[in-house]
This record gives structure tokens, sequence and C-alpha cells, in this order.
């Protein structure tokens, strides 16, 4: 039996560039990794998939889920017939900007790869994961990278390793693509050259103006997170989840307990970045 970790992705900065003759959006995006996630097993056996967790409510088993979809994928392209039995415990909330669904699909490439003695940094493995999902090469890489393109052209940077962070998520989802058609429309130019701490605090999420018409409770996230002294407190990706970086795990605590004494149903994870 193989087990992977499939760690929550921040966006440490979004910065949309330009929208492409195939609708989707040119992207200068910071990823970064945080040391908790969903958790995907594969035991041997047929292809079957079980959910559980607290947020395994949020998703049918069916064929649609993208670790079926990654199985699927690597047996065509590796030739196997007998895939695996996977298991995902979800503990990241569904359409929320940290790439759980992504995350998911990367943890399954890798125990496949893992289980089928496939270097992880086989170049048909980046392949399988691009087409699956624009997130899907960065968590299959799983380190801190500036991403171009949709996100599958990556660059790997060294991060604030260890730093405390603390992910909220209201419980509201917002449609990725509306998100997108309600950009701006300004490219506000390229990020410069710099460690990803520099570059997150220099940069922007330009998808928060957006998000946070479509879903007003980003701004009480916001709001709330800017008042426990963070290094920094933004939105990752299309939303809703934000998240708050902080000097110190004392200061992440307090922040912690603020907000869930505040907003009691919001989901709350005191983490750091891997
Ligand atoms: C915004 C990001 C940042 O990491 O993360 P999430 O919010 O999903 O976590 C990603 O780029 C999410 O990319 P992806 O995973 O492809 O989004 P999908 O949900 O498949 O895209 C839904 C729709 O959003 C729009 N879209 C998406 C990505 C992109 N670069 N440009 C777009 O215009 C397109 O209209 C697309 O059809
Ligand atoms: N294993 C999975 N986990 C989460 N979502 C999944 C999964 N498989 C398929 N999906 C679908 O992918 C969509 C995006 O999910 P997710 O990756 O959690 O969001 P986001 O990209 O906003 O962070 C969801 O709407 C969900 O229905």
């Amino acid at each position: 039996m193989i087990t992977e970790l499939a760690p929550a992705k921040i966006n440490l900065a979004l910065h949309v560039r330009a929208r492409r003759a195939d609708g989707y959006h040119e992207l200068e995006t910071l990823f970064a990794f945080v040391v908790d996630g969903d958790t995907v097993t594969l035991a041997p056996g047929p292809l079957s998939l079980a959910i559980t967790g607290p947020f395994a409510a949020g998703l049918s088993g069916e064929g649609d889920n993208l670790i079926l979809r990654a199985a699927r994928a690597f047996a065509t392209a590796f030739s196997l017939p007998e895939i695996g039995a996977f298991t995902l415990d979800k503990h990241l909330p569904v359409a929320s900007g940290i790439g759980g669904g992504s995350a998911d699909a990367a943890a399954a490439l890798r125990a496949l790869a893992k289980a089928n003695a496939i270097r992880l940094d086989d170049p048909r493995l980046f392949d399988l994961a691009a087409a699956l999902g624009s997130d899907v090469p960065a968590c299959l890489l799983g380190r801190t990278a500036l991403g171009e393109g949709r996100g599958e052209r990556l660059h790997p940077l060294d991060g604030p390793v260890g730093m405390p962070t603390l992910l909220v998520n209201p419980g509201v989802a917002v449609s990725t693509a509306a998100v997108f058609k309600g950009w701006d429309g300004v490219d506000r130019g390229a990020m410069p050259d710099g460690d990803a701490l520099s570059l997150a605090l220099a940069g922007r999420n330009d998808l928060e103006a957006p998000a946070r018409r479509l879903a007003p409770v980003i701004d009480d996230v916001l709001t709330e997170l800017g008042g426990g002294n963070p290094i920094l407190a933004r939105m990752s990706g299309s939303g809703a989840t934000c998240f708050a970086l902080y000097a110190s795990a004392a200061d992440r605590a307090a922040a912690a307990a603020r907000i869930r004494a505040a907003q009691p149903s919001w989901w709350c994870l005191e983490t750091r970045l891997a």
C-alpha cells in the first residue's frame, strides 16, 4: 500500500496577464504548498475510489473524480491493465482556490509512479498532469515555483520553508470561470526577480477584486486575517480561501483563536509552508 499526501496549494501571488484565443488566461503565479492536505492511498486491485474525511460529502465517487481521471490517463500512457484501488481522505474544502482536486490528481500520479517503478521526474508524468488541469503540474512538482502559461511552465524558487500559515475559507463556493470573467483586463506587468517571499510581498492576486464582487464575504475573511498582524494576507487562486503568513506560531495561534471565536462556521487550518 502506498500513501501520498496531497498538500494544499497557495497562490502567494497571481498576476493575470492576458486572455488567450483558447479562452484561458495567461498567468504569472507564485505557487507554494503547505504541509497539510488530503491523503491518497493506493492498494493493489482493479480501479476503484473510496472517499472518507470531513469534506467527503462534497464529492461523489463517480467517474469524474480527478483521481480516477488521473489513473485512467496513467494506465493508457503506460499500457497498464490493473491500476489500483484508491482511497481519498478529503480534508481540503472543494472548489476553494487551494487546488485540492489538483493535489489529489498529482498524489495519485505519484503513487502510481512509485507502484510501477517510474521516476517522479519522468516528463511523461508532467504531460499527464498538464492534461488533467492547470494546477496539476505544480502539485506534481510540489515545491515553491513560479508558474507561467496556465501554470504549467514551472521555475522552482527558494521559499520561506516552515513559515506559520493560516488558511481560512468562509464556506462559499465561487466559480473560477466567473471570477476570470470579472478580471478588469489590465496587464500590470511581469514579476521582478527575487526570492519567493519578496515576490509575494510585492505581488498581488488579480482575481481578488472580481472574487470579492461575487462573494463579498471574502472581504470579511481578509479583514479578519488582516487584523492579526500577518506578514501577508491575501486570497488564493480564484477564491474563496484566503491565507495569512506570520512571523511566529504564536501570532498564527492568536489569529486562529480570534477567527474561530468570531466565525465558528468558517474552515480554519493552522499549518506552515512546505
Ligand atoms: C485560478 C487557479 C490558480 O492556480 O487556481 P484555483 O482557483 O482553481 O485553485 C487556476 O489557474 C485555475 O485553473 P484551472 O484548474 O484550469 O481552472 P478550471 O476550473 O479548469 O477553469 C474554469 C474556467 O476558468 C477560466 N480560466 C481558468 C484558468 C485560466 N488560466 N484562465 C481562465 O480563463 C476558463 O474559463 C476555464 O474554463
Ligand atoms: N478529488 C477531488 N477533489 C476536489 N475536487 C474534485 C476532485 N475531483 C474532481 N473534483 C472537481 O474539481 C473541481 C475543482 O476542485 P478543487 O481542486 O478543490 O478546486 P480549486 O481548483 O478551486 O482549488 C470541483 O468542482 C470538483 O467537483
